[in-house]
Parts: C-alpha cells; structure tokens; sequence
C-alpha cells in the first residue's frame, strides 16, 4: 500500500528544478506530497492539498514563510581526511604558495601522513561529523574521494571508511578513487602513476568501492599523459573519469576529460574558451569550486563564459584540509559574489548541476514527480536568501526520502 509519507504545505516557495525557458521553475505558496519517500505532487497548494491532505501524512510541515528546495547535491569533496592543516591557511594569508607547501611535503602529503596513522575507526569519528554539518546546511547527496592514502592499502581503507560512513549516515555518498592525487615523498610521478594502475586500480575495482576515478592533472602533479593513462585503466575497470584539471596552470585537462567523456572537470580557474567548447561539446560537467579560489585567494573560474557560451555548470564546496567549509549555501553566496552567477543558477548548479556531475540527473538534485524526495527547507521566503544570508546557515529542516533527518517540524 501506498504510505503518504510527508505532506509540505503553504511553503512561500518551492523550487522544482532548472526550467525550459527559465533558470528555475519554480511554485509559489505551494506544496509537495511524497508517498513512499519520493515526490507524488509538486504545485500550487490548491492543486494538491485536496488528493493529499497534511492530516493524513506521517510528517506534515507547514512550509509557511520558507522556500523548499532540492537538497544540495556537493559534487567534489576530499571531506574523509585526518589532523589540523590550519596553520597552512596562515601560512598562505602570508604569502606562502599551496604549490610551494605541497613541494615541501606539506599539504596533500601531510594529511596523506595523518590518515595512514588513523585507524578506520578515527577516520570514520572524524567523517561522521563532518556529514551531519553537510546535512545540517542541505547537502542530501555528497561525493568523496580517497587520495590521502597513496598506497593500496590506505587507499581501500578510505574507501571502505566511505562505504561504512554511507551505511550509517542518511546523506547519499558516492565514493571516487583518487590514488593519483598526489605523488608519494619517496617515489617519481611515472612509476607512481604504474603503481596507481598495477596496484590500486585492479583491488579497489575487485572491492567494487568506487564509482569514479579522479587525477590532479597538474603541473609538477600528473601530466596529461599520466592522467590519461590512469583514467583509461579505470575506465576498464569499469569506472568513470573525472579530472581535476587547469586549477593552477592551463595544462591540457580539460581537453582530456572531453576526449575520455569524462562525467565532470573540476576547478577550471585557467580554463579558456577552447577548453569551454570541448567540455560543451563532450557533455561534461564543468563544476566550479569558489571556496577553493576564495580560500587560495586566488581569481574565480570564468563562471561567467561557461553559462553565456550556452552550458551549464556544477558549483560544489571542495571540503577539503585546504578548503574547510562543508557549506553548499556559502559556496553558492561565493558563486553569486564571486563569479557572477544569479542566485538561481547559483542554486541549480548546486543540485542538478552536482546531479549530472555524479550521473544522477535522473535521481537527485530535482523535486520533480517520481523523483526522491530529497528536501531542505530554507527559513526565509524565497531561495535568494542563501546567498543573500551569506556566511549564516539559512537552512532549517532536512528531509531525505522524504523522511526528517535534520531540524524540526514547526
Ligand atoms: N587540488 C587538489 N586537491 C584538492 C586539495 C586537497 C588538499 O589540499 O588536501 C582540491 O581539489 O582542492
Ligand atoms: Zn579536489
């Protein structure tokens, strides 16, 4: 039988999705009905609330004075990690480079060193945490990737940290492969990158931990050509590319996450209008990362071009040591600010746009009919005080499938 599981009533506002000849589309004084955790109706209340009355619903909300949205779907995080890199943000507000600190052993690889002397036990203590704030702020669906591990056996360990931490905790996880992160203190990129694909590729595939597989294309990083070989020998193992690409230099990524058809390309700061087309035309989703630039103090990706130029984009927090807010709302206020996207592409690009950055279009990321009823309900009236509330977590009440899993009813 059919359970009328959630009835949302007299929200000021709900936000549906993207629209046809609109950023959004979008309902006022409105309501949604979910029956077996996913969306039965979604309109004007008078259209709904007649077939599927609040009373009858196990959880009925009165929306009245809030905007319901889809749940932010955070598309790029490095959120599994270990220790304290704080005092690497001074260091930078200093003038230190993040290019000069990792070359010293600092950054990625030192946090690499904490999680190979955290237990699965600390490294899951500290996750959980982190996805209850992700939730608390409207993030239903997030992406993690390993790469702090760069050895087989810290690197399946992260991913089975991921797995655990999505068994016990109502937040989405999709887990990313990223042994080529970084290149180990002791080894050179090109035998690093034969380890990636000799050792680490074949056993995380044998767990089947991981749905997409990640490189940090970047000068003195991984090159073009190991990046390549890395993603095809996922690809055989039957995982998806992703790339970070042109964060710190233009270096070819982009183009080879369009060659390779690559689900998204990450970062972007120096990428050109070349690189804008190929991505268009290869359907990869460009996802753009303003914390990264605002925490690196450095220039905003072209946000600007992507959406002029006729694409669309992800906006994703990249929670990560170097980039520490688990916020999708503040990521959006800084795609607004910072990028010049409106607040509704803003926000479209935080949830359908993650959704097609992770292959879930069809499953996350929209509140349209037969969709999961992912949810999270803004304490204002209109989704334009997300980014216009900057800096505070506008965010009240979380649903997943339906279901409460953050704040109350009113
Ligand atoms: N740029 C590479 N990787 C991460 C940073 C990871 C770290 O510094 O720990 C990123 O996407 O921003
Ligand atoms: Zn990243």
């Amino acid at each position: 039988m059919t359970e009328l599981t959630t009835v949302i009533h007299d929200a000021s506002e709900i936000v549906v999705g993207p629209g046809t000849d609109t950023p959004l589309e979008r309902y006022e004084n409105a309501a949604i009905a979910v029956t077996d955790g996913r969306v039965a109706a979604i309109g004007p209340i008078e259209e709904i609330i007649d077939e599927y009355p609040a009373e009858n619903a196990t959880h009925a909300i009165d929306a009245s004075g809030q905007s319901v949205i889809p749940g932010f779907v955070d598309s790029h995080t490095h959120g599994l990690f270990a220790g304290d890199r704080s005092d690497e943000f001074a260091a930078k507000l200093g003038g230190e480079r993040y290019q000069e600190i990792l070359a010293e052993g600092g950054g990625i690889l030192r946090t690499v060193s904490a999680v190979r002397e955290a237990s699965d036990d600390e490294l899951l203590a500290n996750l959980l945490p982190h996805l209850d704030t992700m939730c608390a702020h409207g993030t239903t669906t997030v992406e993690i990737k390993s790469g702090y591990g760069l050895d087989t056996e810290t690197e399946l360990r992260m991913l089975d940290v991921i797995r655990q931490a999505d068994e016990q905790h109502p937040i989405d996880i999709v887990p990313t492969f990223m042994g080529a992160h970084a290149v180990p203190e002791d080894e050179d990129a090109e035998s690093y990158t034969d380890r990636v694909i000799d050792e680490q590729l074949p056993a995380v595939a044998e767990q089947g931990i991981a749905e997409f597989c990640d490189v940090f294309c970047e000068e003195d990083v991984f090159s073009v050509e190991q990046s390549r070989r890395v993603l095809e020998a996922g690809m055989e193992h039957g995982l998806t590319p992703k790339v970070h690409a042109e964060e710190f230099v233009r270096l070819g990524g982009a183009q080879l996450a369009a060659e390779m058809g690559a689900a998204s390309a990450d970062h972007l700061l120096h990428a050109n209008a070349d690189d804008r087309a190929a991505l268009a035309e290869a359907g990869v989703t460009p996802v753009l990362l303003p914390g990264t630039a605002f925490s690196l103090g450095a220039d905003y990706a072209d946000a600007r071009a992507f959406l002029d130029e006729g694409g669309s984009v992800a906006v994703a927090t990249d929670f990560n040591p170097n980039c520490h807010s688990q916020s999708m709302g503040f990521a959006i206020a800084l795609a607004c600010v910072g990028m010049e996207m409106t607040p509704a592409e803003a926000l479209v690009a935080g949830t359908h746009g993650g959704a097609r950055a992770l292959d879930r279009a069809g499953e996350a990321g929209t509140l349209r009919e037969g969709m999961p009823a992912d949810v999270a309900i803004v304490d204002a009236p209109s989704h334009i005080h997300i980014p216009y509330n900057f800096g505070v977590n506008t965010v009240e009440t979380v649903l997943k499938d339906g279901e409460p899993v953050h704040g109350g009813q009113r």
